[in-house]
């Protein structure tokens, strides 16, 4: 881990032009650093002033020339975001006001901080755990107002009281065991017995449904993968277009129009879809095309939908079933594009793939929100789960839990055959440790230098 002893600074607001932005500074000598580089009407130092207070100034350079006019926002230790001494510094909005700055800063006493680390001193200090720290970056990357309200509530400790409280209970059960193995002559294990095992499946059922809802907690923080593809001239930019409802792609009916990807978010019923349109997929000789196709094939094989359109005007190609069956295996919707003229499709034909099928106009914009409709329900079978105590959204919350429900299942087993309780034990205890890595309780540092890492700088 780095120095903790450090004071650190980095430049909190994006480096464009903005009304204000922010240098934020943490650490036993943020004070001292302001008082190098600060002036203001009152001469007591930053450290005397009141907590939490509000202070106007100038900021100037070594030589005594301004730099910007400022705010400076003083939040003392342990009541502050890293619970260290911070100063925040708030100037113009302009990345040279910016930049001085902290230039001057990084001179007079703190160091520039790593990505994350103002969050990871905030976890490494008890104030917040790392599920709560994790969800820090999931605020500031949700992608939908659902996304939102789902980073918040485990910023705000929901998942960590699910966690803690089943942890409780697996310390509950532990100890509990080892007193019949210390009494065995007090015949508890036949009240003791039943009871733990009915416990343990209360809590294995709870964590089989946090898993069960993961699946549309990880699509509500990471959004839906939709890949557009099929022959030239299907429709395909068509169609994108009039799902962001903005000429976003270029249209033309010369095939092979789209060479690169073009990415796009929508938010569907407030999830968050990532559009994908893509390159006609065909033989070609042409060098840049066949780079385009390739890259059709690549974002096909990584989407979570795939939506095959399909040129319903025309009778269906070679080149089409082609690609209907690469899909193969894969979560996809038929579009039947320009429904505006005669179907020359035989709908007979492209049942065998035992896809859903749509018929849309993207030209006329009909047809398209049973599409998206339909890409919702593909991948939210099971319905979005609103109300769920704690939803899991992140890949390694959800490994965990799986782990700890195959440890209970197996401490279950152990009970229920009759083996040896201490063999038991060792799987609560297994479980009750897994649990602990969701909130840090009981985790490796290289796991958690790895998560604080992948933050942005200035977080
Ligand atoms: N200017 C500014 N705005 C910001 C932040 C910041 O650091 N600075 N935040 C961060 O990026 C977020 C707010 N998060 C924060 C979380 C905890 C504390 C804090 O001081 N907690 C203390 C005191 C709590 C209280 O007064 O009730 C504590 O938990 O002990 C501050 C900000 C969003 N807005
Ligand atoms: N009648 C009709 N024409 C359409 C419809 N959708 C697209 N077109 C026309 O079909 C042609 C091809 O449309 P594009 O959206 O460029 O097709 P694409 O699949 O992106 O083609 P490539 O990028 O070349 O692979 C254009 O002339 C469009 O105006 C539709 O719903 N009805
Ligand atoms: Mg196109």
């Amino acid at each position: 881990m780095y120095d903790t002893l450090d004071t650190i600074a980095a430049i909190a607001t994006p480096l464009g032009e903005s009304g204000i932005g922010v240098i934020r500074i943490s650490g036993k000598n943020a004070y001292e650093v302001g008082d190098k580089i600060f002036s203001s009407k009152s001469t007591v130092p930053l450290a005397k002033r009141r907590d939490r207070s509000i202070q106007y100034g100038i900021i100037s350079d070594e030589a005594g020339h301004p730099v910007d006019e400022v705010l400076l926002l003083i939040m003392k230790g342990p009541h502050s975001y890293t619970a260290e001494d911070v100063l925040e510094i708030q100037c113009h909005g302009g990345r040279q006001s910016l930049e001085e700055i902290m230039r001057l800063v990084l001179r007079s006493g703190a160091r520039l901080a790593y990505p994350g680390e103002f969050t990871q001193r905030a976890f490494v200090n008890g104030r917040i755990d790392l599920a709560q720290a994790e969800a820090v970056m999931d605020v500031i990357q949700a992608k939908s107002s659902q996304g939102l309200t789902s980073a918040v509530n485990q910023l705000e400790g929901r998942l960590s009281r699910v966690v803690s409280t089943m942890r409780k209970s697996l310390t509950d059960f532990m100890t509990r065991l080892e007193v019949m193995i210390d009494y065995p002559e007090e015949d508890l294990e036949d009240i003791t017995i039943p009871d733990i095992a009915g416990s343990i499946r209360n809590i294995e059922g709870q964590l089989e449904n946090m898993l069960h809802a993961s699946k549309s907690g990880k699509i509500i923080r990471d959004g839906i993968m939709t890949a557009i593809a099929g022959t030239p001239n299907a429709g395909k930019s068509s169609l994108l277009n009039r799902l962001l409802e903005e000429d976003r792609a270029i249209v033309t009916e010369v095939p092979g129009t789209t060479r690169d990807i073009i990415e796009e978010w929508i938010t569907i019923q407030g999830v968050p879809v990532c559009l994908v349109d893509t390159a006609g997929i065909r033989d070609t000789d042409d060098t840049v095309e066949k780079i385009g196709v390739s890259r059709a094939r690549k974002y096909m094989d990584k989407a979570d939908i795939v939506l095959i359109v399909i040129d319903q005007s025309r009778p269906l190609s070679m080149e089409d079933q082609n690609i209907l069956r690469t899909a193969g295996g894969k979560h996809a919707i038929i579009v039947l594009n320009k429904s505006d003229l005669p179907c020359k499709v035989l709908k007979t034909d492209l049942a065998s793939y035992g896809y859903d099928i749509l018929s849309v106009s993207a030209a006329a914009g009909k047809g398209i929100e049973s599409l998206k409709e339909a890409i919702l329900s593909v991948v939210l079978q099971n319905g979005m789960t609103e109300g769920q105590s704690a939803l899991l959204t992140n890949t390694r919350h959800i490994d965990l839990v799986r782990q700890t429900r195959n440890n209970l299942d197996r401490a279950l087993h152990t009970i229920e055959m009759g083996m040896p309780i201490d063999c038991a034990i060792v799987d609560i205890r297994a479980a009750w440790e897994t649990l602990g890595e969701v909130t840090g309780d009981t985790v490796h540092d290289d796991i958690v230098e790895e998560i604080f890492s992948r933050f942005c700088l200035g977080k």
